[in-house]
């Protein structure tokens, strides 16, 4: 049945009401305090992402959060969502709140009291009797400053079913137009949630001429499988958190809920007015400014929730995103390839990251020796960059008709003792090995190739580049040789530092020795690499 709401006009049964709490229970999380200047901006983009109602504060918290909520009232003066400010059920909060929203078009004046046995009796030390005449008193002076009027009964989902009801009649009494049940200590089962709306359904008297709420915590990591369950008892308001933020374990995440409703309308049959594409935006804004990133497999908003890695997986997405993927990345925001290359990824991924990269002529022999390189390089680094793959490509490119092949390498090295390589070369085919002490790991390296495959060059130029951050980088490492005045370049990557140069070293002979049989007749050239 639709509901005349003062806020929101007539509210049909299938409209979801998003009532974000960021910068209000949001900043109840220990170290996410925001300035003026970062809610308003905050508030800006929740507006853009089309919540119904902004909880702006708890206007008389402090001198700045009366600023932040009055700010942010006067910045949606003319229209945009609902500007909610929450207070205790006493005169000076509820007076202090209607102070703080005068300047918004349209205002919601939050109150809550808690109903639980043990937080009237611990916490409040008022008889139940007591809190049943500050719902109907605080209620009515709120609805004195404002129509749109929340009622919130704290500690709902613990508190006795029977005085639950008697409570929410008498806000409804006094005027309340959103009846709020929270799961304040995050104590709650699916099941519990839905019981607890269907009870009030059924009977509470003019319960349905109210939006019924949930504020669900996430102390058992059920906050968003709770709200759910409620919207599904009848809640047509939910209230949630950007990133999940929120006292202790923080609230149900706005992005899950938003995804869960958009991706499973089958259960969920119900409209809101969500842009599901700014959600990664919102996300990233308020890590931004609170200065706390969500982890990595954080649903939705988090680096890996379109990432796949698994050659499998990879293989599926490539053909059909639709095998691993139940919504698409697009429609939470993100643009970038979801293809992450790892150890356990397969060809049909290598392949679409060269060509994504560019190389879309690469024989199969280079392909598949790149290949079996990103596969070493894999096991050795936690995150195999597209510069690391492009590296190892180009090595793998010009490598391909190289008659000089580096097949093994061993250098011991250490503080006080002289570094030896041991090394092991294919030469057109035949295999050569070479053992050389050096002035350092390079040095030693270098000595060993001259020994397995005697030459007479000078050694121009050694420069070490790192390819990606962190020590699992890889090393891009260039040698120049020259030889009768012939300059070449060669370069080797790895995340072995000693590795790269031997192979940079290997292809810089490799391209003398091209150059070399440009320039002679067949007849010498197996006299020079006798
Ligand atoms: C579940 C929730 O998230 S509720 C919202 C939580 N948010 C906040 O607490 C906002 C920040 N809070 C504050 O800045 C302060 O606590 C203030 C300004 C609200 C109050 O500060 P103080 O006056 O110093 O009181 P203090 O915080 O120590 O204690 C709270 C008092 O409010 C009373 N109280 C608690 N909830 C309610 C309520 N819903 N209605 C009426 N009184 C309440 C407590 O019984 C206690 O009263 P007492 O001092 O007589 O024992
Ligand atoms: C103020 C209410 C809604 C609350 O935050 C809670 O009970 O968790």
């Amino acid at each position: 049945m639709a509901i005349n709401h003062p806020s929101f006009g007539t509210l049909d049964d299938d409209r979801i009401i998003f009532f974000d709490t960021t910068l209000r229970d949001g900043e109840q999380s220990p170290g996410f305090s925001m300035n003026l200047e970062e809610k308003l901006r905050m508030a800006e983009e929740l507006a853009e992402l089309g919540v119904d109602v902004i909880e702006a504060g708890f206007a008389i918290a402090s001198p700045g959060d009366f600023e932040s909520v009055q700010s942010i009232a006067r910045k949606f003066a003319k229209d945009g969502p609902v500007i909610a400010s929450l207070g205790r059920a006493n005169p000076a909060d509820i007076l202090r709140s209607a102070e703080a929203l005068k300047p918004a078009a349209r205002k919601r004046i939050h109150i809550v009291l808690a109903t639980s046995e043990l937080h009237m009796r611990v916490k409040l030390r008022l008889t139940p009797e007591e809190v049943l005449d500050l719902t109907t008193s605080s209620v009515t002076l709120g609805r004195q400053h404002s129509d749109d009027v929340e009622w919130s009964a704290e500690d709902g989902s613990r508190s006795d079913p029977d005085f639950l009801c008697r409570c929410v009649e008498a806000a409804i009494k006094a005027g309340a137009t959103t009846i709020n049940i929270p799961d304040t200590v995050g104590y709650s089962m699916p099941e519990d949630m839905a019981r607890i709306f269907r009870d009030l359904r059924n009977r509470v008297p003019g319960i349905e001429k109210v939006v019924l709420s949930a504020h669900n915590h996430n102390d058992l990591g059920m906050a968003v499988a709770n709200t759910l369950a409620a919207i599904q008892a009848g809640v047509r308001q939910i209230e949630s958190t950007i990133n999940g933020i929120g006292e202790r374990a923080g609230n149900a995440s706005l992005e899950e809920v938003a995804m869960a409703l958009r991706t499973r309308r089958d259960a969920l049959p119900f409209r809101n007015n969500i842009q599901t594409p700014r959600i990664l935006r919102t996300s990233k804004l308020l890590a931004t400014i609170t200065g706390f990133d969500v982890q990595p497999n954080k649903a939705v908003v988090g680096r890996n929730a379109f990432a796949h890695e698994s050659g499998i997986h990879q293989d599926g997405v490539l053909k059909d995103a639709s095998t691993y993927e139940i919504m698409t990345p697009e429609s939470v925001g993100w643009t970038t390839n979801s293809l992450v290359l790892g150890k356990h990824s397969g060809r049909a991924a290598f392949r679409d990251k060269l060509k994504a990269l560019g190389y879309g002529e690469i024989g199969d022999n280079a392909l598949n020796d790149a290949f079996r390189r990103f596969k070493d390089i894999a096991d050795r680094k936690k995150v195999v960059y597209d510069e690391d793959v492009a590296a190892l490509v180009d090595d793998e490119v010009v490598r391909g008709n190289d008659r000089v092949k580096l097949v093994g390498l061993t250098v011991a090295t250490g503080l006080g003792v002289r570094p030896m390589a041991t090394l092991a070369l294919e030469v057109d085919g035949e295999r050569r090995d070479g053992m050389a002490t050096g002035d350092g790991a390079v040095d030693a390296t270098f000595i060993a190739i001259r020994q397995a495959f005697p030459h007479d060059v000078a050694l121009k130029l050694f420069a070490v580049q790192s390819v990606t951050g962190g020590t699992d980088a890889q090393a891009r490492v260039t040698v120049r040789l020259e030889e009768n005045g012939k300059l070449v370049d060669g370069q080797g990557s790895d995340t072995d530092t000693i590795v790269a140069a031997a192979r940079a070293y290997v292809h810089a002979l490799n391209k003398l020795l091209a150059k070399r049989e440009r320039t002679m007749p067949p007849e010498f050239q197996a006299a020079l690499t006798a």
